[in-house]
């Protein structure tokens, strides 16, 4: 048995030792072999890396921050939430990622998301690490006072570990203008400074136009690079897409304003099927829904003749179509699921969330040798405009529409060049999952060897 000191350990040892160090971080474990499976290939003859321990050194967060969230409910009740920053690694630029309110929300979870983030960030080409940080704190259903009291108390704990220069948080799952709108004002209030410390912030306040759409609109930007490699394009094509948040919303309006037609959405109670497709009226119904009167997607189906909703926490896969975008959660598409896609004929798929395929759905999809990007590729857009944001804000200003716009599509055709140069399966299929990998921790292993062993 190989010590784990032996630097040619292989990929079976190699997870043996990530499992024996994060016992029950299932989320976690499983990013970590997706990204090992091809670097291991990777570097198979590059001494340097293996050497370095580079790999191993990755897959060990700079710094787990836990901390109390303690706030008080409008019935005066005293509650207590556990809230996390995972630093995972800022040899490229300071740590960057989102946060998550989510009662699911865990170590395992937070970590499995800044490992994929420090890949995903070095993709975009801009200079930001990877982070990621959230509460097990569930908002459905609490009040805007609820939500700002929580959000004060968990920005009281995470200011002193954050800054422009050292790691600037978004949002992610459960945050989104409104939070990040409390959380800001809570920074500036207990530090006295106005700096560019989270994202996504709101316009009138430092925020990037652009920033809401940019996950979203840059998954299909994406899916267009995937398409026109192929020689085909997304004119006619149906979509079946899962979530109903900034990422999904944003994904069915570029879809649609690009031809083609959205036929699904969900949120953790169902899914609705609208087989005259979801219109940009429609999305716009639902983006009040959501963002205004904070309802269920299901009440979608009393408002539009023709559409049904699958309740019970049904998930959308099972409804043919040529694309597919699961925009929700990790793991929200299995073995059974990606097999049901490609027995109807799907011919891509491409993830808007973190992590939504398990790794035996990503098996089934390779194997069927169909279209399919990870997350840490096609959802790059946001986290991206978040450079852009962080950019304008150190320079205090604030660039048009149009130019964002431009960068934009240009960072998502970047990172679908790097998946074509490192992804060649040498069939000819085109593997996205290796080339994002290898190109994303190329970079970051890369300036790790430059500082040494630090
Ligand atoms: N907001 C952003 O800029 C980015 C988000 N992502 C990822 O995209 C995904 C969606 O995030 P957002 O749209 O920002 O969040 P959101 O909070 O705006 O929307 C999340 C959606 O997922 C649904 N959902 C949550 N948990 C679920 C579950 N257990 N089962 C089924 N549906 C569930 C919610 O009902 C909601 O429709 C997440 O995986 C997130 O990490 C990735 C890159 C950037
Ligand atoms: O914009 C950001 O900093 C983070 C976005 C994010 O959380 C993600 O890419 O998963």
């Amino acid at each position: 048995m190989a010590s784990v000191y032996d630097r040619h350990v292989d990929l079976d040892q190699f997870m043996e030792g990530v499992k024996k160090r994060n016992p029950g971080q299932d989320e976690f474990i499983q990013a970590v072999r997706e990204v090992s499976q091809d670097v291991f290939e990777f570097i198979e003859d590059k001494e340097e890396y293996h050497e370095a321990q580079i790999l191993r050194r990755i897959a060990e967060p700079d710094r787990v921050v836990s901390f109390r969230v303690c706030w008080e409910d409008d019935n005066h009740n005293i509650r207590v939430q556990r809230g996390w920053r995972v630093q995972n690694n800022n040899a490229i630029g300071p740590y960057k990622g989102g946060i998550r309110f989510h009662a699911g929300v865990n170590e395992s979870v937070l970590k499995f998301l800044a490992f994929e983030q420090t890949f995903k960030n070095s993709l975009t080409g801009l200079p930001m690490g990877g982070g990621k940080g959230g509460a097990n704190f569930n908002p459905k259903g609490k009040s805007d006072a609820e939500i700002m009291r929580f959000c004060q108390s968990f920005m009281t704990e995470l200011y002193r570990h954050i800054g422009p220069e050292i790691d600037v948080p978004a949002g992610d799952i459960g945050v989104g203008a409104r939070e990040i709108g409390f959380m800001f004002g809570q920074y500036k209030r207990i530090t006295n400074r106005w700096e560019g410390v989270l994202t996504g912030k709101g316009l009138e306040y430092g925020g990037s136009k652009m920033r809401p759409e940019a996950t979203g609109y840059g998954a299909v930007y994406f899916l267009q690079n995937m398409l026109d490699h192929a020689r085909d394009g997304i004119e006619g094509k149906t979509a079946v897409i899962s979530g109903a948040g900034n990422v999904a919303l944003h994904a069915a309006e570029k879809l649609t304003e690009l031809g083609g037609k959205v036929l699904t959405m969900s949120d953790s109670d169902g899914f609705l099927h609208d087989p005259d497709g979801i219109d940009q009226d429609k999305i716009d119904w639902i983006k009040r829904l959501k963002n205004e009167r904070r309802g269920r997607i299901s009440e979608y189906c009393d408002e539009f003749d023709g559409a049904e909703f699958h309740g019970d926490g049904a998930r959308p896969w099972k409804i043919e179509c040529d694309i597919a975008l699961p925009c929700a959660t990790q793991n929200e598409l299995d073995e059974d699921d990606a097999r049901a896609l490609v027995d109807n004929g799907c011919m891509a798929v491409v993830e808007g969330a973190n992590m939504p395929t398990t790794l035996d759905g990503v098996k089934v999809f390779h194997d069927a040798k169909i279209m399919y990007a990870p997350g840490k590729a096609a959802n790059a857009g946001g986290v991206a405009m978040s450079g852009l944001e962080m950019a304008q804000n150190s320079e205090r200003m604030s660039w048009d529409h149009d130019r964002l716009g431009d960068m934009l599509t240009e960072v998502m055709s970047g990172i679908h060049d790097k998946c074509v140069e490192y992804g060649g399966a040498g069939d000819g299929y085109l593997d996205y999952v290796k080339g994002a990998n290898i190109a994303g921790f190329k970079k970051v292993a890369d300036a790790m060897l430059a500082f040494g062993v630090v």
